[in-house]
């Protein structure tokens, strides 16, 4: 198999300047967030519940504004793509239309851009294949797994093609089993399609399976601490998850992450 490098010089796709942003309620939920990812990386956004994760994630879709500072994501402002076809969004729910068969929940982000079912038709069957499932078209969610709901969503996301794949804690309702499975998954995902991705997730130990560089997060007031590359080279595969590399990958960033909670409070 090839590896699979980021190299240094690839060209900065997404730029974060000294973001912030509050909420009406007095909440600050990300401060002075500056950070370059270049095309190519798999980037883990990972920090405990409340570090402003999520938030980040949804300014760097556009699906939320900054309150100061800015983004910019394909050399556009973030959000402000000439159709939003450029980047593609995985909720941590697999939000399907129960009524629709996969094909089409996989069709809609297609119908939205005005194709008919007809000339959507191949693009949706390619990207149903990427997540292996192409033989359950015609199925409606309720007769699916969690993981299988999964990898409709994760069509759905790749069906226009999106050269950034933004993925909200995708994998944290599933069993292990399944989530190793689709871990793997992504990184064939990853590296077929020479996606950019970025990550959510609460877990070190999913974090250092998938990434390339891991950006730690600490809370109250939601930043980024730690910017931690990671020295493991691809392709990764379940073997990985016992060597020695990854063990000791894992205890520095797990210690990185003790480091930001130090001052939380048991409320939480
Ligand atoms: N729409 C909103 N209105 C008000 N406060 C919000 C809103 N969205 C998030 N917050 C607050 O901003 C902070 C950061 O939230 P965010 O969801 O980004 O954190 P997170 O790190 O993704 O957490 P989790 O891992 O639990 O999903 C939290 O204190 C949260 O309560």
């Amino acid at each position: 198999m090839m590896e699979q490098k980021i190299l240094p010089e690839a060209p900065v796709q997404i730029e974060m300047s000294n973001v912030d942003k509050r909420f009406g309620n007095n909440v600050t939920a990300v401060q002075g967030m500056s950070l370059q990812i270049r095309e190519g990386e798999f980037v883990s956004f990972l920090g405990p519940s409340g570090c402003g994760k999520s938030t980040a994630l949804k300014m760097i879709s556009g699906l939320l504004s900054v309150s100061s500072g800015a983004i910019s994501v394909n050399g556009h402002p973030a959000g402000q793509s000439i159709d939003g076809s450029d980047v593609g969004y995985v909720f941590q729910e697999a939000t399907l239309m129960p009524w629709a068969t996969v094909f089409d929940n996989v069709y809609l982000p297609l119908k939205l851009q005005g194709l008919s079912r007809k000339e959507a038709g191949p693009r949706v069957r390619e990207a149903l294949d990427m997540v292996g499932l192409a033989k359950f078209s015609a199925s409606y969610p309720r007769q699916l797994s969690g993981g299988m709901k999964m990898r409709v969503s994760i069509a759905r996301a790749m069906v226009t093609k999106p050269k950034l794949l933004l993925m909200d804690e995708p994998f944290a309702a599933l069993d292990e089993m399944t989530r190793f499975k689709l871990n793997n998954d992504v990184l064939d995902l990853w590296k077929s399609q020479g996606l950019t991705v970025i990550f959510v997730t609460h877990s070190v130990f999913e974090s250092v399976y998938l990434s390339s560089r891991v950006i730690v997060m600490a809370a109250r007031p939601g930043r980024v601490v730690h910017d931690i590359p990671l020295p493991g080279g691809y392709p990764r595969t379940g073997e990985y998850r016992t060597t020695a590399e990854y063990a000791e990958t894992c205890r520095l960033v797990s210690n990185a992450l003790e480091g930001t909670m130090d001052n939380v409070d048991i409320n939480h």
